[in-house]
């Protein structure tokens, strides 16, 4: 009897190759017999993939599909995703990513990144050391307790950080064996999951205060140790964590948070085209902003300065907001405002009070602009949007609630109670609304649009920290690129399937800032743009 030889090459998603390996590799290393006899070039293998993909019955079955592959062969994964970026990524990233990991504990099959639950506190550099790659560029750490607009999912969020990072790849070029998806599992809060005997996660309400800022600052320590060259994106924190978070790290570590910094850079470029087309300028806006948790103040925050850079004294450019939360309209007598918001509390002089709705606020204001991350689903009602587009020629309304179902707005409602007129953008994905017999695409103003080109930036600049202007100038990169500065009538962002040149064009923006900021090695634009072009990593069977 000769001893058994499986060959380990077909369990290893960075070497498997599957039905494309050769007939020499397959005999050179022991395949033979172990893989049906037909070879396939890459590319036959998309097409195949591509079309059962296509058959799974709801979304939910695509995105196993995806995931099976994810965990089988990394590069036909990746060349899939990259041939039919528009089409699979709202199944590996939202909307249908949210329900993945409302699903997390029944469609589990097999480990990606790492689960690190509070009761491993004191061996989280051990935790971290069980880890499959050897190196890491970028770590997308959440503690899954907003998920989206789906709140708390506990462990389950962890399906964030693999979808994040898989658009690291597919989008800004990052090599996948150099990323690490991370959930800091300390409990939920979610009745239904603790309830559920098939949850997966620490089975314990949420640690908060003193226990849960010293568990963050031991991951923190646990990477400075293990992974000092790492960046970390914080991404789907709690607004009670999530600023926190990023005021106590951003100097100290390599870091950013998705949710504020990310999301802003997006908004503002999109926001800036939408301006341009309505024939105005920044300074002339005024703003009604329906939500203010961390993503709201972010955003609100960048446009503020987008506003004062155009003209308006800092203090005229906080009074031309009206930001409203699910107690209505944030005004100086409420005692529940955390700082970030009070700057945005208006006088109790005004005619408008604290319990001023959406409605009442958009008549009184007359907005030009309407932003909503409220997770308030069809809060943009058609008595606001009308009301708003009664006295404003081109309403600029940007429902970017995540997923769908916390849409503020459908586009093609918006389209209707505008007569066209309103510029919009999402944050989740919809079909292209109908326009004058035609189909006129729908911008997503989501951070995917930005993220990708921060991690390529400061992977490329070798940056050690990532500023406020290094995020800026991806913003400024991204609004450069908005199809609607050369046409009105085309989209305030360019298309999905520009996403990888996107990612390229704001990584510049990042890794010249970094090394303007000092806190990259010294080196010129054109070098820089050559170091992002070969840190690119393709999904291309090696040689
Ligand atoms: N498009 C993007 O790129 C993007 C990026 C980040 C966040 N988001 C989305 O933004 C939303 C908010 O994210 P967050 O991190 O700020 O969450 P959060 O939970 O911190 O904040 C939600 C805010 O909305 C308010 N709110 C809730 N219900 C409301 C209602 N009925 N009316 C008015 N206000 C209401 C809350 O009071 C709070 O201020 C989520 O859906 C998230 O998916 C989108
Ligand atoms: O994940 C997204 O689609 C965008 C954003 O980070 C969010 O939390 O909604
Ligand atoms: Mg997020």
């Amino acid at each position: 009897m000769s001893p058994a030889r499986y060959p380990q090459i077909l369990d290893d998603p960075l070497r498997n190759r599957g039905t494309a390996f050769t007939a020499e590799q397959r005999r050179v290393l022991g395949l033979d017999g172990l893989l049906p006899p037909a070879i396939e070039s890459l590319d036959e293998q998309v097409a195949r993939s591509i079309e059962v993909f296509r058959r799974r019955p709801r979304p939910i079955d695509q995105y196993l599909y995806l995931r099976e592959l994810q965990d089988t062969n990394l590069v036909l994964y990746y060349r899939l995703l990259v041939d039919h970026l528009e089409e699979v990524l709202p199944i590996v990233y939202t909307p249908t990513v949210g329900l993945a990991c409302q699903r997390f504990h029944r469609i589990f099959r097999r480990p990606r990144g790492l689960t690190l639950p509070y009761t491993e506190r004191h061996r989280l550099p051990e935790l971290l050391g069980n880890r499959r790659q050897p190196s890491v560029d970028v770590i997308v750490v959440t503690d899954g307790e907003r998920i989206l607009g789906l709140g708390d999912q506990g462990s389950g969020g962890l399906g964030i950080p693999i979808g994040k990072l898989a658009l690291y790849t597919a989008i800004g070029g990052l090599d996948p064996g150099r990323t690490l998806p991370i959930v800091l599992d300390v409990g939920t809060n979610n009745e239904e999951r603790l309830a559920d005997p098939g949850y997966l996660g620490w089975r314990h309400e949420r640690i908060a205060g003193p226990e849960y800022e010293d568990f963050v600052e031991r991951f923190v320590q646990a990477v400075e140790t293990e992974l000092p060259r790492a960046m970390i994106q914080w991404e789907d924190f709690a607004s009670h964590n999530a600023r926190p978070i990023l005021d106590r790290y951003r100097d100290r570590i390599c870091s950013f948070n998705d949710d504020i910094q990310g999301t802003a850079a997006v908004a503002v470029g999109a926001l800036r085209g939408a301006i341009r087309v309505a024939g105005s300028r920044p300074r002339d806006q005024r703003i009604v902003v329906l939500g203010a948790g961390s993503a709201a103040i972010g955003v609100a925050d960048e446009i503020r300065q987008a506003l004062v850079d155009d003209g308006l004294g800092a203090d005229e450019a906080r009074r031309r907001f009206w930001v409203l939360d699910v107690d209505g309209l944030l005004t100086e007598e409420r005692s529940d405002l955390s700082p970030e918001q009070r700057v945005y509390a208006r006088p109790a002089s005004e005619d408008l009070s604290a319990g001023a709705t959406l409605a009442d606020v958009v008549w009184a204001v007359r907005p030009t602009a309407l932003l909503g991350l409220s997770t308030a689903r069809d809060a943009f009602t058609e008595e606001v949007v009308r009301a708003m587009a009664s006295h404003c020629e081109r309403p600029i309304i940007f429902p970017l609630s995540n997923p769908t179902a916390r849409s503020e707005a459908d586009p093609a409602d918006l389209e209707r109670w505008t007569d066209g007129r309103a510029l919009v953008a999402t944050g989740s994905p919809y079909p292209a609304i109908q326009r004058h017999g035609g189909e006129v695409p729908v911008s997503q103003s989501n951070n995917v649009y930005v993220f990708p080109g921060v991690g390529l930036g400061v992977v490329a600049a070798q940056a050690a920290r990532v500023t406020d202007r290094m995020l800026r100038a991806g913003s400024a990169a991204l609004g450069a690129l908005s199809p609607a500065l050369r046409d009105p009538d085309a989209p305030l962002l360019p298309p999905i399937s520009a996403l990888r040149d996107v990612a390229a064009e704001v990584a510049l923006g990042v890794a010249v800032a970094a090394v303007e900021d000092g806190v990259a090695p010294e080196r010129s634009r054109e070098d820089l743009r050559a170091r992002i072009a070969r840190a690119r990593w393709s999904p291309v069977y090696p040689d």
